[in-house]
């Protein structure tokens, strides 16, 4: 699910990381993050607190392109196996793992610069299913207004549901 506004996928976020997320075969689905110097922790090398970032949209995207339902991340872990070089692009690919009741697990791994690139971070999430009520009631009524509108344009575009 895009939404503009987001600070993963959201294109006219001003310092946002622009991540781009499609299904692929095989029932993942495939995100792109690009390292830029505003994404810096260490001289050199990406925060890992963006990684993590990345890794929650790249998740996120997962649940909300493979099973269309709302939810939020409850829990979320990552493990930081090589430093990631500013100017690189992490090619992330995600899993959905499991569903049991409101709970999806889903699991991801990041590659270095290539699909078949060496793996420098993989993450593993729980989201729980909420009602759109979590938005209306935890955030502010027009941010929801523009994301119901960001979700109508989205399903007019869908070709298929995958
Ligand atoms: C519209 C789509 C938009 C998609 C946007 C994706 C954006 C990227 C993802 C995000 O960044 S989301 C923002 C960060 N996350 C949050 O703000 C969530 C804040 N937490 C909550 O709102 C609530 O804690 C939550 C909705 C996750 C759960 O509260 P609930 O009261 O609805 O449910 P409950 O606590 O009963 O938990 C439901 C089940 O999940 C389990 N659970 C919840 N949090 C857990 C946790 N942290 N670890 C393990 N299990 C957890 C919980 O034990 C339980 O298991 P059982 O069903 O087996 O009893």
């Amino acid at each position: 699910m895009h939404y503009n506004e987001c600070f993963g996928c959201g294109d006219d976020v001003e310092g946002g990381l622009h991540i781009q997320s499609a299904v692929a075969e095989g029932m993942v689905v495939v995100s792109q993050f690009e390292v830029t110097d505003a994404h810096q922790g260490a001289p050199g090398l990406a925060h890992g607190g963006l990684l993590a970032c990345a890794f929650d949209e790249a998740l996120g995207s997962t649940v909300g392109n493979l099973l269309r339902r709302p939810a939020v991340t409850g829990r979320l872990e990552t493990d930081f196996r090589r430093p990631v070089p500013v100017g690189s692009t992490l090619h992330i690919v995600a899993r959905l793992d499991g569903v049991a009741g409101r709970k999806i697990y889903v699991s991801a791994d990041g590659r270095l610069d290539a699909e078949d690139g060496p793996i420098a971070v993989q993450a593993r999430a729980l989201f729980v299913t909420v009602g759109f009520e979590h938005f209306t009631s935890h955030g502010h009524t027009d941010a929801m207004q523009k994301f119901r509108q960001a979700r109508t344009r989205e399903r007019e575009d869908w070709d298929i549901n995958p």
